[in-house]
């Protein structure tokens, strides 16, 4: 498998007045069709990773490569196109449902395919849902979907997923968990997935990252995460239970 994203010693601070470390000398690559679940406790910046992956954050030091290009020699909509963000919180544009998955075609300027959002869309739980719908109307778990489908259409090469199914239920969280692995294994796309569900981890997942100590701390494939962590705390992690909102539907509107 060829591998497409190189991180190389990402450091990033945050604060305004006084500035703290939020993680150092992280070293990672994304392969080809590798599905990664990222792990970690709150506030070990498994999102900001996310978002400077995506080009939506600065590092403060250290280098992402694209099959070997440094983002600071590429162009930030060619990038945007091989590795799509879909935000915890969806933002959906003006107009209907329609729109909003149509577009991104118009600003990537790409062909919208209505066979492929119909799939996606029955794929995901919304085979019922009216297109011609306002966005604006729908509820958190219908956005975060209409979000992912966006993404997806736009056929990414990895897709980097900031807890995705926070807003569903059960049942519709495992339908776009298995829609999303079942797109990867047919096109070959990478999943970068930040979840705090252990269970939705080991089902989804070929490979874990586990943040901690101010650094991507452990980085093994997930069987072998869950059976052997190399550090005490990644033990406790796992041992920990579930927090509610992954137990819990927390969006009762969402279909
Ligand atoms: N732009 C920013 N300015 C200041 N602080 C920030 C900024 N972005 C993130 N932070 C802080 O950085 C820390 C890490 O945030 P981040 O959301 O990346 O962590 P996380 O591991 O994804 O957490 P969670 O699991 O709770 O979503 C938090 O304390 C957050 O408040």
């Amino acid at each position: 498998m060829s591998t497409l994203v190189t991180i190389q010693q990402l450091t990033k601070h945050i604060g305004t007045t006084e500035q703290r470390l939020l993680f150092e000398k992280v070293n990672a690559s994304v392969d080809e069709g590798e599905r990664i679940a990222v792990l970690g406790a709150s506030g070990q910046g498994k999102s900001t990773l996310l978002r400077i992956l995506s080009l939506l954050d600065v590092p403060d030091g250290g280098d992402i490569l694209w099959q070997g290009t440094s983002y600071l020699d590429s162009d930030p909509r060619t990038w945007r196109m091989r590795m799509s963000y879909v935000a915890q919180q969806p933002i959906m544009l003006a107009g209907s449902v329609e729109d909003n998955l149509k577009t991104v075609h118009y600003l990537h300027r790409t062909p919208y395919d209505s066979n492929l959002a119909g799939r996606l869309l029955a794929g995901v739980g919304l085979e019922g849902l009216d297109i011609h719908k306002r966005a604006s109307d729908l509820s958190g778990g219908e956005k975060q979907r209409i979000a992912l489908i966006r993404s997806i259409m736009l056929r990414p090469k990895v897709l980097l997923l900031d807890e995705v199914t926070a807003s569903l239920d059960r049942t519709n969280a495992k339908l776009v968990e298995q829609q999303l692995t079942e797109w990867s294994k047919q096109e070959g796309i990478s999943l970068v997935w930040v979840t705090h569900d252990q269970d939705q981890a080991r089902s989804f997942s070929t490979t874990t990252w586990f943040m901690g100590e101010q650094t991507l701390l452990e980085r093994q494939p997930t069987s072998l995460f869950f059976a052997h962590p190399h550090s005490e705390l990644a033990r406790q992690y796992i041992l920990r239970p579930a927090p509610e909102a992954d137990k819990e539907n927390t969006c009762p509107s969402s279909h």
